[in-house]
């Protein structure tokens, strides 16, 4: 079919480049997702005087990530649940909601909460992209629907968390899904109708059903053994940038997948010039066709979880006296890269936090030296990997002030334990990164976990991309903080996991105004005006994989506690939360330990392979998802297998594991749970440990 041309009335490609600094029209505000508004009202003489306009609560109680956009006077957000909403700007009178109704089943295949992280605006439509795997267009006006496609090509591996895009008549979109069985793509769809435009795969499929293009052909050349029986991983599940001089868009990709390069032999020897191509890359493409421009590889041999998803920013730089279009970019692997952005020539890279898994970078290819040691398969050794799982920077995006050249970066210092999983075997449910998470899982002594929680912080990190160096960083106590806001008048906007919405001097990092938002802020701010008055929104509710995965160490910067809700602030605000709700402190009361040795140590591995990942290392869980170690189920093996195999818990997003798992293997989990609460109990009477 035809495809239909750009909208010419409504949110139009022409507005979207002006970026009028009243409106907040896409993910990151500009095409070069800058995330800097020209905006000065609201500056450092008056900041102080700053207070919440309206606020709205939020009926999905799961991390908010969403940055809201804001056209001709509406705000438009996305909920957890991948829900939209639309209130008056000025007022916060809810216009409409927009519920997808995504199976709760789907939290099984979603690694990283039930997350989403905003509309796209164009011509008369709203887009977003469900966590189950569709786009849907909904109407600007009442938010009934327009069209809604499946996007991924199945739903038992694919979820979507991400922000679509939109330019020259299209809707950008990709998955993520590269801890389960995917294969990347980012797929482009025809703004008004909802045809398929294109389809760019970042990862070679199976040879024998034939390349789809000669990038295809390339990348293969890089995997070895059979990889597309996994997927291979390389998932656009973030970043996506439409860069309007060169007509192309911009991927960030996710890891290679599984993990673990011994478990499938994808890496062969493993020793790469690039290992696996195009994961944990960033990826340019025609906009109108989808066809391969350039590529670099900023993690080669990945096998860290290094995905290179993190915000991809545009920006125009004096390097070396000349004037230049570069890409700006900070994913999980601790460098700081800056490329051109036509050809996507390396320019230069920094290490600007701790690492220990490269020794440097070859300043002629940007190709960073991998530390032996870090190929934690081959040397068959536990490795702690810096950075951790988590990045060093990961979605929370960046911003970038042209007035003070900085980049402001929300910065996760911490580390991630590997273990290569030995006999590891595909399964039909679950994880598939073939790391043995029973090996790694916290034990129950104040002085190792005292150890890992020290060694867990986070910053706000202003960078200077052009002499590569940290111009001054707000040191946190904990890691998992907000995206971050530059604006004209002088200022950073930074919400945090301490339950703090924060303005800094963007010059020099001085904490100027602080707001308590009674839950931990890991979404980005955004701002806009309306009738000569500036407003600025973010959204609080707490969540993530940080939540999620880390167990204990979800604890490290407060009381880990999700209530969701909508702020906007403006000069002179007088509106107030409630009261926060007192969270009643949990006692823990297992049953005594029956389980015989064998059967806790396979509970201790079934648990980690299937249940940690969303219980959290060693039972203990974040905010998010029960922590089993509390459950009255331990006292039932009836309950548990009820539970586990038989699905009782189906649509509270519990699934039943019977696809991989026992009633057998379900009592080995009670009785390992049972094992750790007990464990955990006496270390609480001993006055240590954290829960
Ligand atoms: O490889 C992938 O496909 C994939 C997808 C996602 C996602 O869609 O949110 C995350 C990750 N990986 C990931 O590694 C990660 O640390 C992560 C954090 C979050 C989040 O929203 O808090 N998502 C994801
Ligand atoms: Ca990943």
């Amino acid at each position: 079919p035809e495809a239909s041309d750009a909208p010419t009335e409504g949110v139009t490609d022409a507005m979207i480049a002006a970026a009028d600094g009243n409106e907040w029209l896409t993910y990151g505000r500009d095409y070069g997702e800058q995330r800097f508004s020209p905006l000065t009202q609201i500056s450092g003489d008056n900041v102080g005087q700053l207070g919440l306009a309206w606020f709205a609560d939020l009926d999905t109680a799961r991390g908010q990530e969403a940055t809201p956009l804001m056209h001709d006077g509406v705000l438009y957000i996305t909920t957890a649940w991948s829900k939209v909403m639309a209130f008056d700007a000025k007022t916060g009178t809810v216009k409409w909601t927009y519920d997808p109704e995504v199976p709760r089943s789907t939290l099984a295949v979603a690694c990283c909460d039930a997350v989403n992280r905003g509309v796209a605006l164009y011509g008369d439509k709203v887009y977003v992209a469900t966590l189950d795997g569709d786009l849907v267009a909904l109407n600007q006006s009442d938010g009934s629907v327009a069209w809604r496609k499946q996007v991924v090509p199945d739903k038992d591996n694919y979820t979507i968390t991400g922000a679509p895009r939109v330019a020259h008549g299209k809707v950008f979109i990709g998955s993520g899904g590269a801890e389960y069985k995917a294969r990347g793509f980012l797929a482009a769809y025809d703004w008004k109708t909802g045809e398929e435009a294109w389809r760019f795969h970042t990862v070679p499929g199976n040879p024998a059903d034939g390349f789809e293009n000669d990038a295809m052909k390339t990348a293969a050349d890089t995997w070895k053994g059979n990889w597309w029986e996994l997927g291979g991983g390389g998932t656009v599940w973030d970043s996506i940038t439409y860069d309007p001089v060169n007509n192309q868009v911009l991927v960030g990709t996710g890891n290679a997948e599984p993990w673990n390069p011994g478990a499938n032999g994808r890496l062969g020897s493993g020793e790469a010039a690039e290992g696996n191509l195009y994961t944990s890359s960033i990826v340019a493409v025609d906009a109108d066709t989808g066809a391969y421009k350039w590529h670099f590889q900023e993690t080669p041999e990945d096998r860290w979880d290094y995905d290179s998803n993190a915000q991809i920013t545009l920006a125009d730089l004096t390097i070396g006296g000349e004037q230049k279009h570069v890409v700006l970019h900070a994913p999980k692997n601790g460098y700081f890269y800056m490329f051109d952005a036509a050809t996507g020539k390396f320019i230069d890279a920094k290490a600007w936090t701790d690492m220990n898994w490269s020794t440097g970078i070859d300043p002629a290819t940007g190709r960073p030296a991998i530390n032996p040691e870090a190929r934690y398969e081959q040397t068959g050794k536990p490795w702690v990997n810096v950075p951790g799982a988590g990045g060093s920077h990961s979605w929370q995006a960046m911003s970038f002030s042209p007035a003070t050249g900085l980049v402001y970066i929300p910065a996760n210092f911490a580390g991630f334990p590997f273990v290569a999983k030995k006999d590891f075997k595909p399964s039909d449910i679950g994880f598939q990164t073939a790391i043995d998470s029973a090996a790694t899982a916290m034990p129950a002594d104040e002085n190792v976990r005292a150890g890992a929680m020290a060694g867990t912080t986070g910053a706000l990190v202003a960078w200077d991309p052009v002499a590569q160096k940290e111009a001054w960083r707000v040191p946190y106590k904990g890691p998992w903080n907000g995206g971050t806001l530059a604006t004209a008048g002088g200022l950073v906007f930074q919400g945090t996991a301490t339950e703090e919405f924060n303005a800094y001097s963007a010059a020099d990092g001085k904490k100027l105004w602080s707001f308590p938002t009674q839950s931990g802020v890991i979404a980005a701010p955004m701002t806009y005006a309306i009738d000569g008055e500036q407003y600025v929104a973010v959204l609080a509710g707490w969540g993530g994989v940080w939540d999620i995965a880390p167990g204990i160490l979800s604890s490290v910067s407060g009381p880990p506690r999700n209530i969701s809700r909508l702020l906007v602030f403006k000069i002179g605000g007088t509106a107030k939360l409630p009261d926060a709700p007192k969270f009643p402190k949990r006692v823990l009361d297992p049953p005594p330990v029956t389980g015989t040795e064998a059967q806790i140590a396979h509970g201790a591995d079934v648990y980690g392979r299937y249940c940690s990942v969303c219980h959290g290392d060693a039972a203990v869980a974040g905010a998010l998802n029960p922590d089993l170690r509390y459950s009255a189920t331990l006292n039932s093996p009836d309950a548990v297998k009820a539970i586990v195999i038989d699905g009782a818990l189906h649509d509270n997003g519990m699934v039943s594991f019977k696809a991989a798992l026992s009633a057998d293997d379900a009592e080995a989990v009670r009785q390992y749970v049972i094992k750790r609460s007990n464990e955990d109990k006496a270390l609480e009477k001993k006055g240590g440990g954290s829960s």
